[in-house]
């Protein structure tokens, strides 16, 4: 199978309509379905609605609206909608065994050739893919809240998940507007893991009596909370200077111990003359040219940017 063109989604809760939405409303033909009788249904008339509301302010076009509308449906019929589509996301609630049992039926009733995903927040993909007979049919499509407006999605290979079926995944979710990433199926897979890290961190802080929860929310959105909206860690330390960054783990380490020891990559890369753009390479490698367009590029990104924000703050009053 080359192209998604047809998806159903078993859960059609809050997540469930969100992605269905995303993916009609680029073209592809998506089912809603849900084990309480009539909720699809419903569902799917809250999210047209909720469409209307995003046409409304702009964040839409008629044509995506439209679009939606025609790809959109509902059914209380799994074995027959499940049967007919390319790719299958389960959608349930945040439970092993209730996503083992849907996982089975789904294997059940799909094609030889479909893919099953899964939008688990936290469970191993490769733990839920033991409910399956064909594991390699199954990845983690792990879309986040609220996904109409969010445009990352992680998309998680298991141990044995077939790696070939993954750019037919990327490219429906690229066609759909999303900037997905595919990773490895560790604990919090790449987004979890940074935020709830950075989270322990921040409430320590509180904790040790550093800062207040206010004050520090307001250093990190105007700083390097700011710098994320635009660019990922690697991005922002290549800029900076890997040098600079390793130094500052070395202070960091006296204060607070093992947990803040300079990375062993970062030091040996450090250690080999490699201190980010300025010398050339860094982790993302930029040449000297991509570098210095980096560069230009996030000087005005960062113009507009805070030119946006003080426009949503003042809205906001
Ligand atoms: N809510 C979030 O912010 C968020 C973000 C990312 C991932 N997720 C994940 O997405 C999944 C769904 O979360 P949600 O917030 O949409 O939950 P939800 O409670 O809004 O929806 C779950 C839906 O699954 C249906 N369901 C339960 N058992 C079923 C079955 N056997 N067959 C068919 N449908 C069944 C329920 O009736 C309900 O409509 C979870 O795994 C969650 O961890 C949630």
């Amino acid at each position: 199978m080359s192209e998604i063109t047809r998806v159903a989604i078993v859960g059609a809760g809050y997540m469930g309509g969100g992605i269905a939405q995303v993916l009609a409303q680029s073209g592809v033909a998506c089912v809603l379905l849900d084990a309480v009788a009539g909720r699809a249904q419903t569902r799917r008339d809250e999210v047209l609605a909720e469409a209307d509301s995003h046409l409304a302010r702009g964040f839409i076009t008629a044509v995506e609206r439209e679009t939606l509308t025609a790809n959109l449906s509902a059914s209380e019929d799994l074995p027959g909608t499940v049967g007919s589509a390319d790719l299958i996301m389960e959608v349930v609630f945040e439970e092993i065994s209730l996503k083992h049992e849907v996982l089975r039926t789904i294997e059940k009733h799909a094609r030889p050739d479909a893919i099953i995903g899964s939008n688990t927040s936290a469970i191993p993909i490769g733990e839920l893919a033991e409910a399956l007979e064909k594991p390699e049919r199954f990845a983690g499509i792990h879309w986040f809240n609220p996904a109409p407006l969010l445009p990352g999605v992680e998309v998680i290979a298991h141990a044995t998940t077939d790696r070939s079926l993954l750019s037919g995944i990327v490219t429906m979710l690229e066609n759909a507007g999303k900037e997905p990433a595919i990773v490895a199926d560790t604990p919090g897979f790449v987004c979890n893991r940074l935020q709830f890290a950075l989270y322990k961190e921040a409430v320590q802080m509180v904790q040790d009596g550093a800062a207040t929860p206010e004050e520090i929310d307001t250093v990190v959105r105007a700083s390097f909370g700011f710098r994320l909206a635009l660019y990922g860690p690697f991005a922002v330390g290549d800029m900076a200077g890997l040098d600079v960054y390793a130094n500052s783990y070395v202070s960091l380490e006296r204060a607070f111990g093992e947990r803040f020891t300079v990375p062993a990559m970062l030091k040996e890369r450090v250690d080999s003359g490699d201190l980010g753009i300025k010398t050339g390479g860094g982790f993302l490698g930029l040449e000297a040219d991509e570098a210095r367009r980096m560069i230009e590029a996030r000087d005005n990104a960062y113009a507009q940017l805070l030119k946006l924000r003080r426009q949503l703050r003042e809205e906001s009053r």
